[in-house]
């Protein structure tokens, strides 16, 4: 349409609408201007259609890309998994450089693993499938791997897998593969695994050579062993990669001509503690060294070491509680007490040379109660001390209510308690002037020693405390691999927290100079030295190593493994990085768990684990979770006491497991369990807890913290030794069943697993365990975080230990902070020990119970109760009853008539009872007559 005239009836009735409107001489032109718009709208939409035409085209060519694309992709993860088959190094070359962008990362990833599973699965001397976290660690190639593995997931067989794979599937000469571990134990277990991997009748050769050896010259199990794996790997014709421990790899880097001082597993033992002892000895003679040592051990005992805490602890203030209370204060006596309080009554009564007990047990209505301090006095006089350092805390109160009750029922022993409030008087002065008050009044002479007699009584185990010290500082100085000016300087530069510590320090540099001093005069080395000279050498190509007619060169080494990752140092990295300056592309592959670090006290460091690209570069870090080992209660109690602090485990199996608490104080012992363990009422609820496994066809593991059993489990005056405690349990039991029991330290037990753990020591005081002498290392960084850290990783590898059943003995309020943490978010119960059976002694006890007839309005039983005492009876608070124990064939009836207070015994009844409290045979006991009831 170009005029206006033309165009429909709704154009015709716009035009006289606009013809009204527009003036004349817009109107003439109007025609032109629709013409014009009409063009441009036409164009416009010519415009719009070769668009869209374009976008069809478009989106054909890109889908037309994309199914070539997949079709590539398709191509090339066929190639890609095809070649893995043949040639697993060329195929992840080739992924790297050309597939990367055709293929994701991911998806290669996967079928890497299921590559690598199903080369596992065709292999005849698997031990099992591996699962997908698994094999891809056994698979991963890159430079730098570290691969995080939660206990129980298989680390060691995941290692082994992967040395396998390499050598069989990917084609690596063993030659070219080193494994290094840090002890010849898990050397041995790693060379034992891949040989029989190799050849099953492998195992059958080691038994007999293991028999033969019997009569053989003594040497150390673990190289007598060693040796028969690498004999019986030539028999067999079985060529193992080299498996060493950084040590051995070292020696045989650098043969040093001198010997290697060694303290941990060398066969000169003890050398390097004899060594720096000496040089302590030594040292000591000098009279100012030995004034010196002895203001600072004086000093430190003395000291308060835990106040520094106050506000430089960041915790709130209950964990902050539970904190100090698990904080061990040593006595000047030696005895490891529960607080501030404590330690100021205790070295009060040692520095005025009254004779004390601590926490001497008195039996409480069957329970044992063991209140804080027992003075003894004059003409068999007693006085005990409570320390009631919570006051204010309801339920506290309540509990030291009924104490101060129970003295009173006791009137020939004189209570006294002391509180906060006196420890804060005039500096902790209140308590000495109450306690000098209170003994003097009941005639107990308070005679303050001199500074020269309190030496002298603890001398011995103030040198021995600060050799231990010195020895450690000496270990932690050289691990972390500073020379004697680097620590000089550190020193100089560090604040120390008193003049205690600062003294100190400047002797522990005086001895760590004279032991250096040692080393270059004697020309001898101890580890780190020896590390340090390997690093020396490799750094200038000196890379071969020779070591039992093997020959190796850590230039040609392609694959480097390191075991038990989390224990790495500083030595062990200058000789790792010496190794990669010299041979660049080793793939270097660790494994360990940062959960199971526990020898940062032997100078472990776990920055290393923390932060593998600041030392290694570009690291690939995966993580091995399942565990295989524990039921999903003991995994979920392990993940608890770690909570928040790096990925968790997961459970893999099924079965019902359990973690129960064992309250020493909620454990009521029968009459029967009573009477037969007087001296050691606790082994009564292990022995049940033993015999109740080991009904279950299970093992039983016993774990403590430290090298000794805790006082109140161990019979009376019996040796604090693992050892001999184990042997006095496994006495109870039939010589074929004893071995099914085990006893252990957790650091000793690491690695390893067993059906039943029992912790014998889950007390505050034990975990976490800090040393006062933590001190002394705080020039090296400890701090009670870390080491608090470090404590509870030791809990976790305790309880990470069982198999089904865990239990944690804990004395009544005395909890480690761990077990309540792992309360608060695992499935944990209370050991019901009515569903529990008594152990059932091989003897097969019964018992004589004389009590009052129920219609008995007197307490006849009481009146001769010194005849009866005189018959080897004793009061059962239990059965309220007099009891007393016999072997069935001690029981003469005839005999038991004739005891001396029957003739005495008017409305009594007396029970022969078996060991599980049945009534055998009832007497009724009138005027002196005896008759048998049934
Ligand atoms: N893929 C798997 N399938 C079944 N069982 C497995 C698998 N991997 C490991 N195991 C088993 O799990 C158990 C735990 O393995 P291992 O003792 O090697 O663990 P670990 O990682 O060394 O543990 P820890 O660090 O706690 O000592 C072993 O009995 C092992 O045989």
């Amino acid at each position: 349409m170009d005029s206006p005239d033309a165009g429909n009836s709704v154009e015709h009735n716009l035009f006289r609408q606009l013809r009204e409107v527009v003036p004349q001489n817009q109107w003439d032109t109007i025609g032109d201007r629709i013409k014009e718009l009409r063009s441009v709208e036409k164009t416009r939409q010519a415009q719009v259609q070769r668009q869209i035409a374009h976008d069809e085209t478009q989106r054909k060519i890109s889908e037309l890309a994309r199914i070539q694309k997949r079709h590539l992709e398709q191509q090339a993860i066929s190639e890609l998994k095809a070649l893995l088959e043949t040639d697993y190094v060329g195929a992840i070359r080739k992924y790297e450089t050309e597939y990367r962008d055709l293929v994701d990362g991911a998806e290669f990833e996967r079928i890497r693993e299921d590559c690598v599973q199903a080369w596992i699965t065709s292999q005849k001397l698997r031990q099992f499938s591996v699962d997908s976290q698994q094999a891809s660690a056994i698979g991963d190639l890159s430079l730098n791997t570290l691969v995080t593995a939660r206990a129980g997931s298989g680390k060691t067989s995941t290692l082994v897998n992967r040395t396998l794979f390499l050598q069989d599937h990917c084609g690596i000469a063993p030659n070219d593969i080193l494994v290094l571990a840090f002890n010849r134990k898990a050397v041995l277990e790693i060379k034992q695994r891949l040989l029989v991997r190799r050849n099953q009748r492998t195992v059958e050769h080691l038994e007999q050579l293991k028999k033969q050896r019997k009569s053989g010259p003594w040497l150390d199990p673990i190289t007598v062993d060693d040796q028969d794996v690498d004999s019986t790997a030539n028999a067999f014709g079985i060529e193992l990669p080299h498996v060493l421990t950084f040590h051995s790899l070292a020696y045989s880097l650098v043969h040093p001509k001198n010997s290697v001082l060694m303290d941990s597993e060398s066969e000169s033992g003890q050398a390097q503690s004899r060594v720096i002892q000496g040089i302590i000895d030594e040292y000591l003679k000098d009279q100012d060294s030995r004034n010196l040592i002895r203001e600072v051990m004086l000093g430190h005992f003395r000291h308060d070491w835990d106040r520094i805490i106050e506000g430089g602890y960041l915790k709130d203030r209950e964990d902050m509680i539970a904190f100090r209370r698990s904080l061990p204060r040593v006595s000047m006596k030696g005895e490891a007490v529960k607080s501030y309080g404590e330690k100021l009554i205790a070295d009060y009564l040692f520095e005025h040379d009254v004779d004390y007990n601590y926490e001497q047990n008195y039996m409480w209505g069957g329970r044992n109660y063991r209140p804080d301090f027992t003075v003894f006095g004059p003409n068999n006089s007693r006085i005990v001390i409570e320390y009631f350092g919570m006051q204010g805390d309801p339920e506290y109160d309540e509990m030291s209510q009924e104490k101060r009750i129970f003295w009173e029922s006791r009137p020939r022993i004189v209570f006294d308690e002391i509180n906060p409030d006196l420890v804060r008087q005039d500096n902790g002065r209140g308590v000495g002037v109450h306690i000098e008050k209170l003994l003097t009044a009941h005639g107990i002479p308070c005679n303050q020693l001199s500074e020269s007699e309190i030496w002298d009584r603890v001398k011995d185990r103030a040198i021995d405390r600060f050799t231990v010290s010195v020895k450690s500082f000496i270990a932690k100085a050289r691990k972390s691999g500073l020379n004697l000016a680097e620590l000089r300087s550190s020193i100089r530069s560090h604040d120390p927290m008193n003049e205690i510590e600062r003294k100190y320090l400047l002797i522990a540099i005086e001895i760590y100079g004279r032991y250096l001093d040692y080393l270059r005069n004697s020309g001898d080395d101890d580890f780190d030295g020896l590390m340090l000279e390997a690093a020396e050498k490799i750094a200038v190509g000196k890379t071969r190593f020779e070591r039992r007619n093997t020959l190796g060169d850590l230039a040609s080494i392609q694959h480097m493994l390191i075991d038990e990752f989390q224990d790495f140092s500083s030595p062990f990295f200058r000789l790792i990085s010496s190794i990669k300056s010299q041979n660049r592309d080793i793939a270097t592959f660790c494994v360990g768990d940062n959960w199971q670090a526990i020898n940062g006290f032997a100078g472990s460091d776990l920055q290393y684990f923390s932060d593998p690209e600041k030392f290694f570069g570009t690291t690939t870090q995966l993580s091995v979770q399942t565990n295989y080992r524990s039921t999903k209660n003991i995994v979920e109690a392990g993940n608890s006491v770690m909570r928040g602090r790096g990925i968790p485990s997961i459970a893999s199996k099924s079965g019902i497991g359990s973690v129960e608490i064992a309250d020493v104080d909620l454990f009521e012992p029968t009459p029967m369990e009573e009477d037969r363990h007087q001296r050691e009422p606790r082994t009564a609820m292990l022995l049940r807890l033993i015999s109740n496994a080991i009904g279950r066809d299970q093992n039983v593991t016993l774990l403590c913290r430290r090298n000794f059993v805790p006082r109140f489990l161990r019979p009376e005056g019996f040796r604090p030794g693992l050892d001999g405690y184990l042997e006095h349990i496994r006495q109870y039991f039939p010589e074929h069943l004893r071995n099914r029991i085990s006893i252990s330290t957790v650091h000793g037990f690491k690695g390893l697993e067993s059906d039943v753990v029992i912790v014998l020591d889950a007390f505050s005081n034990c975990y976490p365990l800090i040393h006062p002498d933590w001190v002394f290392g705080r020039i090296f960084g400890d701090e009670l975080e870390s080491l608090t850290d470090e404590e509870r990783r030791l809990f976790y590898v305790a309880v990470t230990r069982a198999e089904s059943h865990l239990y944690l003995i804990c004395d009544g309020p005395d909890i480690s902070p761990f077990v309540s943490d792992l309360r608060e978010l695992a499935a944990v119960s209370n050991v019901d020990w009515s569903m529990i059976p008594t152990f059932e002694y091989s003897d097969g006890n019964v018992g004589i119970l004389i009590s009052d007839k129920k219609s008995n309005d007197r307490s006849s039983t009481y009146e001769i109760r010194n005849q009866l005492k005189a018959s080897g009876y004793k009061w059962n608070t239990g059965y309220q009853g007099w009891f007393k124990s016999r072997m069935p064939e001690q029981l003469d009836t005839d005999a038991l008539k004739n005891e001396y207070w029957v003739r005495s015994a008017d409305k009594i009844e007396m029970k022969i009872i078996d060991q599980n409290d049945n009534v055998i045979e009832l007497y009724s006991l009138d005027k002196g007559e005896l008759n048998q009831i049934w």
